[in-house]
């Protein structure tokens, strides 16, 4: 069942559209991202889900209420990852919790996320003084302090250690297995690629692509990379016969062959038969990077 449902969405600044008829659904229960170079208008969309912005044409839902005219329904089931500048320098990091905790009937408690989020020793320090990380995991608690059935994170990591980046990746998955939906906007592609079930990939205001990970991995023209360096030169008609390859590259006595795990069964087997050793033998798999960059990319230009 969709719980966030978004058709034909356009809005545009200044006569100039940046985001022009998107639509998309979002399962409950699922962590869907967006992703998207800068200025695709993965924000702007985001913030017409939680009211914040007004849109020119289309229609979103989010649990069956409209954006525009339940904001009161929305405040009770969304939890919205704030900005920097929305808390007030001299509030500590206890009295932003407490305060947060106050606004639901059923908050979560905040000792524990807190403690979670690696808060507790800082619970007296005054938000001013905060360090961008620790700063993004309290806007983290405040998002869930509410219970919310929708959870929206906009650049969810951005600013942690690689410790607290892994740290706050197991929270979100624990947050989608008591039944959260996650809404993640993010531009980092691990981070995509391990918690997202489905993305959809934003371009000049437009959904690219919309598919799993893997899905969209498959998409991508880069499939497996076989690279090696033969004891001895390849023929070339050996080479032409390979199946699936796509192209065939040499440089300084290395052999790099774009194609699919059936071309690096066939480029085993030749091997074997014509006795040649494969020296520094990589197989690669292409990444949800590769996927983007192919995604995303301006033909225009
Ligand atoms: N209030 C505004 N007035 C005018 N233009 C705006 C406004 N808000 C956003 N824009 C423009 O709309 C476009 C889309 O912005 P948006 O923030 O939605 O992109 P984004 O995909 O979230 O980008 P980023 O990855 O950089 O956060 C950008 O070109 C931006 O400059």
């Amino acid at each position: 069942m969709a719980i966030i449902e978004v058709n034909g969405l356009r809005k545009a600044y200044g006569g100039r559209p940046v985001v022009d008829g998107v639509s998309f659904a979002v399962e409950e229960g699922e962590i869907f991202g967006i992703l998207g170079p800068n200025g695709a208008g993965k924000t702007t969309t985001v913030e017409c889900l939680e009211g914040l912005r007004e849109p020119d044409a289309g229609a979103v839902c989010v649990a069956g209420f409209d954006p525009r005219t339940g904001r009161d329904e929305l405040t009770r089931i969304l939890g919205v990852q704030l900005q920097e500048s929305e808390l007030q320098e001299k509030l500590t990091v206890r009295e932003a919790l407490e305060l947060y905790s106050a606004f639901y009937p059923d908050p979560a408690g905040w000792r524990e996320l807190a403690e979670r989020l690696g808060l507790t020793g800082k619970l007296t320090t005054r938000f001013g003084k905060l360090s961008g990380g620790q700063k993004q995991r309290l806007f983290i608690a405040l998002a869930l302090i509410g219970r919310p059935r929708v959870v929206v994170l906009d650049e969810l990591t951005t600013g942690l250690d690689p410790r607290a980046r892994r740290d706050t990746w197991k929270l979100i998955e624990e947050v989608r297995d008591s039944g959260v939906t996650v809404l993640l906007v993010t531009h980092f592609m691990e981070e995509a690629q391990r918690l997202c079930d489905r993305i959809a990939v934003f371009k000049q205001g437009r959904v690219a692509a919309l598919d799993t990970p893997s899905g969209l991995i498959r998409r991508s023209a880069g499939g497996t990379v076989i690279s090696f360096a033969p004891s001895r030169s390849l023929d070339d008609g050996d080479l032409a016969e390979l199946p699936d390859a796509q192209t065939i590259e040499r440089r300084n006595g290395h052999l790099t062959i774009h194609g699919t795990d059936t071309t690096v069964n066939a480029v085993i087997s030749l091997l074997a038969r014509r006795q040649i050793t494969a020296h520094q033998l990589r197989v690669t798999d292409s990444t949800l990077d590769d996927a983007f960059l192919e995604l995303t990319e301006d033909r225009e230009n």
